[in-house]
């Protein structure tokens, strides 16, 4: 189905997490491919399962999260059946990720050259002062100009835009082929968000590195993304180029985001329908049938959208 480029490949994947109240699909049969050096934005308001589909893909759940149907593959090999520790070997060196929170993600009580020069002694076995140079080499790389002290501090002493750069600079230390960034940008301010966008665009193109991004803003993303999927309720209901979903939506979904249409209700959990869309309660383009047809996917695993009126 997709050709030899295909880097990234989720194929009918699911997530369910158990908890005391009730089990929540939180991804339901999501199929996404990621091409090599492609920038993938996937997008969605909060809930819609985006965290979790990155999670599943580099097999971070919690323990209350389970994979209930489908494969992940990557570079040809089956990574949802991957032994641990033939995972841990995936990590850094073929996927590096991004998590969401930049100051919880680095430890509190240990300086910058400890953590990022940490990744290069374990991972590449050098000596500390090689790790230092490298460090500090890796962090110019993504845009902090007084390394030494950035080598020098604690994560409280910098912003968030500059812990950012550091787990940036954590995560393509080792030159991975796949960067999975979950949210970088929630905790930085405008301005800011832009610069690491900025700076995320110039390593995928400089490094030929693929980028699976998460985040929730549709405009942004699309100015960086080849590609886009928007995600509802678990789902996927729109994906193509990033210029095409841009400027010629064709899911109710994405045309809200968007503001080609007015705003509707806002997802409730409670009125999930298992049966038919999982947006028609909230689409202002819903016929009976909605409700008890699940729409079929128009298009082919590049490009497509899933909703029987358009
Ligand atoms: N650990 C968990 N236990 C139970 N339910 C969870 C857990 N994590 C996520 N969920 C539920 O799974 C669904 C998808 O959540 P997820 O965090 O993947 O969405 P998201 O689009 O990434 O949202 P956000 O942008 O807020 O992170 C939601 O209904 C959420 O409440």
């Amino acid at each position: 189905m997709f050709s030899s480029s295909v880097l990234l490949n989720s194929n009918d994947l699911s997530v369910c997490y158990h908890t005391a109240a009730r089990d929540v699909i939180a991804v339901n049969r999501v199929n996404l491919a990621v091409s090599a050096g492609e920038f993938v934005g996937v997008i969605g308001e909060s809930g819609s399962g985006k965290s979790s589909f990155a999670r599943a893909v580099l097999r971070l759940l919690p323990a209350s999260g389970t994979q209930t149907s489908g494969s992940i593959w990557f570079q040809g090999q089956r990574l949802d059946e991957l032994a641990d520790a033939a995972m841990t070997n995936v990590y850094g060196k073929q996927i590096g990720f991004m998590p969401q929170q930049p100051v919880a993600a680095l430890n509190p009580v240990r300086s910058i050259v400890s953590q990022l020069g940490e990744v290069f002694r374990l991972r590449l076995g050098v000596d500390s002062r090689q790790a230092r140079n490298m460090s500090a080499a890796i962090l110019h790389k993504v845009g902090l100009k007084d390394t030494e002290r950035v080598l020098c501090a604690y994560p409280h002493e910098l912003s968030g835009g500059m812990c950012q750069r550091v787990l940036l600079g954590m995560a393509v230390a080792l030159k991975p082929s796949l960067l999975v960034a979950d949210e970088p940008t929630t905790a930085v301010d405008a301005g800011m968000r832009m610069a690491l966008l900025d700076e995320i665009k110039r390593q995928q193109k400089d490094r030929g590195m693929a980028v699976l991004l998460i985040a929730h803003d549709l405009p942004l993303v699309g100015r960086y993304a080849d590609r886009l999927a928007v995600m509802y309720g678990g789902s996927i209901v729109e994906t193509g180029a990033a210029r095409n979903v841009l400027s010629q939506p064709r899911h109710p979904y994405t045309r809200l985001l968007l503001g080609f249409d007015k705003q509707g209700s806002f997802f409730d959990e409670e009125r999930k329908t298992q049966t038919g869309c999982v947006f028609q309660p909230r689409c202002r383009y819903a016929q009976p049938g909605c409700r008890y047809e699940k729409p079929a996917w128009q298009g082919d695993g590049r490009s497509g959208w899933a909703c029987i009126q358009r």
